[in-house]
């Protein structure tokens, strides 16, 4: 197999969106993936898997005069969202559903690495289908598997993530840090359950649940520093069964973000008061589980990024932006914390929907460009110090 063309790429992604799997279960796009990767019948290129995470894959293309491996990571997983696009290739899998544009991100690396297998690199390369981003942070576990080592430790590593807001193919990112660290919250409320009539018997988890959710939002107003910015979104709120029953058990899943690390430490702290502190005036147990994983924040490393950008607006065919960092959360962050390297967004222009809409529908003329870039900027890496 050569360079993919464009119609190639489209056909790529609609496959792979066609198969969405959650977090640690990409099995059929693990599958996919090693399919693509054999019929490239490349004598240049090796796999790895990863028993400890089954549907990771390395691959690693030898170079032709190695003075490094360069890493490219792409997220492979996708999200509990039941897909509203309408689209003829959409989800076949009920409740789940490319929302946050992996299928895009799968679709330019083999875009890439078909590039590479059809024309042998001077630097070694590194291919990470990586598992798990959207929950349970594969690249940590794949990171403490040890995975990463010998011929398959990279030098660099590189990413990128798909952004509705900008136009399709753009290249955009920043010197410094580009996406903010994040905290997953598991909180449970127990009180004790009861007829609706006689609330003075029982102990209501909900009443106590919503004020921890009022509560909560002080954090942001009267905690965090404004001009450094934070978020604290509670996703769900579960609990009861019918009206007139009043309900003991209340559960909240969210998120903590913010930029630095140490602000993320404090927010995680006053979560934990604000629980205790709700538990003790209710009357009721709380249970709260607080994860951050490998969501550190996304960091750019100087050179790597300087040298990234310095490409990226110079080479004629890219259309290249720096952008302000966002509170969205990868766990490249915590790749980057053992790699140098950088995170790009690549535009794909769907500006009236966000990342994990069920109507996001990214446009595939980003495809093409977002491949060229990358397959630009890994060549004229191979030439720097
Ligand atoms: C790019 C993106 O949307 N990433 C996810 C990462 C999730 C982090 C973790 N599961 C959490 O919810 O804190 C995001 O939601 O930003």
């Amino acid at each position: 197999m050569a360079v993919l063309s464009e119609a190639d790429l489209i056909a790529v992604r609609r496959s792979l969106h066609r198969i969405p799997e959650l977090a640690l279960h990409e099995i059929q796009t693990q599958a996919y993936i090693e399919e693509f990767v054999k019929q490239l019948d490349c004598a240049w290129l090796s796999v790895k898997h990863v028993p400890a995470v089954p549907t990771a894959l390395l691959v690693r293309l030898e170079g032709t005069a190695p003075r490094r491996t360069l890493g490219y990571r792409t997220d492979i997983d996708a999200l509990p969202v039941e897909e509203q696009t309408g689209l003829p290739f959409a989800s076949n899998h009920p409740g789940v559903m490319h929302a946050c544009g992996h299928d895009v991100h799968i679709t330019v690396a083999l875009g890439i690495l078909a590039y590479f297998a059809a024309h042998q690199p001077k630097d070694n390369l590194l291919f990470f289908f990586q598992p798990a981003e959207e929950a349970e942070y594969g690249g940590k576990r794949v990171y403490d598997a040890g995975a990463f080592a010998g011929r398959f430790r990279p030098d660099e590593f590189y990413a990128l993530h798909d952004n509705p807001a900008l136009p399709a193919g753009q290249i955009a990112t920043r010197m410094g840090t580009l996406f903010a660290g994040t905290t997953e919250i598991h909180l449970t409320f127990t009180g004790k359950s009861g007829h609706a009539a006689f609330p003075q018997k029982a102990n209501d988890a909900i009443v106590a649940a919503a004020a921890f959710v009022m509560q909560v939002q002080t954090i942001v107003a009267r905690n965090v520093d404004p001009v450094r910015g934070g978020v604290v979104t509670l996703g769900t709120f579960h609990a009861g069964t019918i009206g007139n029953v009043i309900a003991g058990s209340a559960r909240l899943d969210g998120t903590i973000r913010a930029f630095r690390q140490a602000d993320i430490e404090m927010m995680q702290q006053r979560v934990r008061q604000i629980a205790e502190g709700v538990a003790a005036t209710y009357g009721v147990q709380a249970a709260l589980k607080l994860i951050q994983g490998g969501y550190m924040p996304v960091e750019n490393a100087p050179k790597q990024t300087a040298d990234l950008i310095h490409y990226m607006k110079h080479a004629p065919a890219v259309d290249f932006a720096e952008v302000a960092p966002a509170m969205t959360g990868e766990d490249f962050g915590f790749l980057l914390q053992q790699f140098p390297g950088t995170m790009v967004w690549l535009g794909v222009n769907d500006p009236q929907h966000s990342l994990h809409a069920a109507n996001f529908s990214p446009d595939e003329a980003a495809l093409k460009p977002g491949v060229a870039a990358l397959v630009g900027f890994l060549k004229h890496r191979m030439e720097e110090e």
